[in-house]
């Protein structure tokens, strides 16, 4: 481009014009009476010919022509300039676009004239179209999703959350907005751990927790979310989701329930308890410095005369009478199981012989002076006895324990039942 030609302080104003980079057009009667440079390149015009001379209107968009046109109506015979406006238009090629206008009335040979500037807002208003298309694709998700979107500023203050959260936590979006996020989480210690871990990995995926309800009730959920960092690179908090996995985690702890607990009593089933007698058992392998431990077999005296005398019933009604005496004789890290039948066995762990014995005396002169209901109005009484083992470094294995336990057990009965004998 060859350098323009310079201008003196007296060149005529239009000179002047011709420099400038915003369009400038200039209106007589409603017709194009002079358009600068920038203004020719903005409505596509390869010469002033194709400018010079035609209606304004030409260019407006019919939608926008009765606007367009007060407007400069209003120019026109008013003082000052007017306010700027929008409006579509079409360039000399036809393309559309969108163009701000500011115009100020000045007489031109004794007629009204407008003095009109431009700036082409077609990008600027194709890129708000877009982003506005974007918030709304974003709200639509939002709106759909079961799962709760949510972010957090460094400050751990909510900052965004979705409408499900009304679902989940019975709260709405705006009750939670501008709320600490910790003030949903019932124990501070599960939140801090997910901060930490956000912090150090940067995301964690189904990261397991619970929140507290708005009606109080505390939930299971899973979090996946990602560390978010300013321009800095400095941690500016959190975005991701949450789920509500109350159900899953119900289902999860019922199924642990089913494959750990006896039906009938409620107490661990026989594969459970014997797993744990295998864990005591292995805790100790190899150390003559472990902790005692026992075990007891307690199988209950007669019991077929129960089942014969009363029916099935009353004696699964016992079996659960007694089973509840039992528990409520064992104390913190004992473990009670039921190995079948009318037999259950009890761990105690860092009991020694006279602990078992006491133990096992107590269990079997409450269960001896109970009255267990059976069916509305008919009580029984039942007796047990009771096979103790303890611990010994050279068992082999848990069997050998149980096998003592066992034949311990048979001495009872064999004594007279309704006795505590160890092995
Ligand atoms: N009601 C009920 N009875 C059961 C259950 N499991 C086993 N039994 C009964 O328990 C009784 C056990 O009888 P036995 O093995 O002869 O023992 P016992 O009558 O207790 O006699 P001793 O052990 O020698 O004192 C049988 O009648 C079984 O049917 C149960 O889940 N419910």
């Amino acid at each position: 481009m060859p350098d323009p030609e310079p201008i003196s302080a007296s060149s005529p104003p239009a000179t002047w014009l011709e420099r400038l980079p915003a369009s400038v057009v200039v209106i007589l009667d409603g017709c194009v009476h002079y358009a600068n440079q920038a203004a020719l390149k903005l409505l596509g015009a390869t010469s002033s010919d194709q400018l010079l001379g035609r209606i304004v209107s030409d260019f407006v968009h019919p939608l926008d022509q009765h606007r367009v046109l007060a407007r400069l109506q209003w120019t026109e015979g008013s003082e000052g300039s007017n306010p700027p406006t929008e409006f579509r238009a079409y360039t000399c090629t036809g393309r559309q676009v969108v163009l701000a206008m500011t115009s100020n009335h000045v007489p031109i040979d004794g007629r009204g004239g407008l003095l009109a500037a431009f700036l082409d807002m077609t990008e600027r208003v194709a890129m708000e179209v877009r982003l506005q298309e974007t918030d709304q694709n974003f709200q639509r998700i939002m709106n759909t999703m079961q799962d709760v979107f949510y972010r957090t500023d460094a400050q751990g203050i909510t900052r965004y959350v979705c409408p499900a959260v009304k679902n989940v936590l019975g709260y709405s979006a705006e009750e939670i907005m501008g709320r600490p996020a910790a003030d949903f989480y019932p124990d501070q210690r599960e939140r801090e751990a997910l901060v930490a871990a956000v912090r150090g990995n940067g995301f964690v995926h189904d990261f397991p927790g619970r929140m507290k309800r708005k009606d109080g009730r505390i939930i299971d959920i899973s979090i996946s979310t990602n560390a978010l960092r300013d321009e800095q690179g400095q941690y500016a908090g959190v975005e991701g989701i949450w789920r509500d996995i109350t159900q899953r985690k119900e289902m999860e702890r019922e199924l642990e329930r089913l494959a750990t607990r006896d039906d009938l009593t409620g107490l661990a089933n026989r594969r459970h308890i014997l797993d744990a007698l295998e864990r005591a058992f292995k805790r100790r392998e190899g150390r003559h410095d472990a902790m005692p431990f026992c075990a007891l077999i307690m199988d209950l005296d007669h019991f077929k005369r129960i089942n014969d005398t009363y029916g099935h019933v009353a004696g699964d009604a016992v079996l659960r009478g007694v089973a509840r005496i039992v528990e409520a004789l064992s104390r913190a890290g004992d473990q009670i199981g039921r190995l079948g039948g009318e037999e259950f066995l009890l761990l105690l762990e860092g009991a020694d012989l006279a602990a078992a014995v006491e133990a096992a005396e107590r269990i079997r002169s409450a269960v001896q002076a109970a009255s267990i209901e059976v069916v509305p109005g008919l009580q029984v009484s039942q007796t047990l006895s009771i096979g103790i083992s303890c611990w010994m470094h050279a068992d082999g294995q848990s069997t050998d324990m149980l096998e003592r336990a066992d034949r311990a057990l048979y001495r009872a009965k064999a004594q007279g039942r309704n006795m505590v004998c160890n092995g």
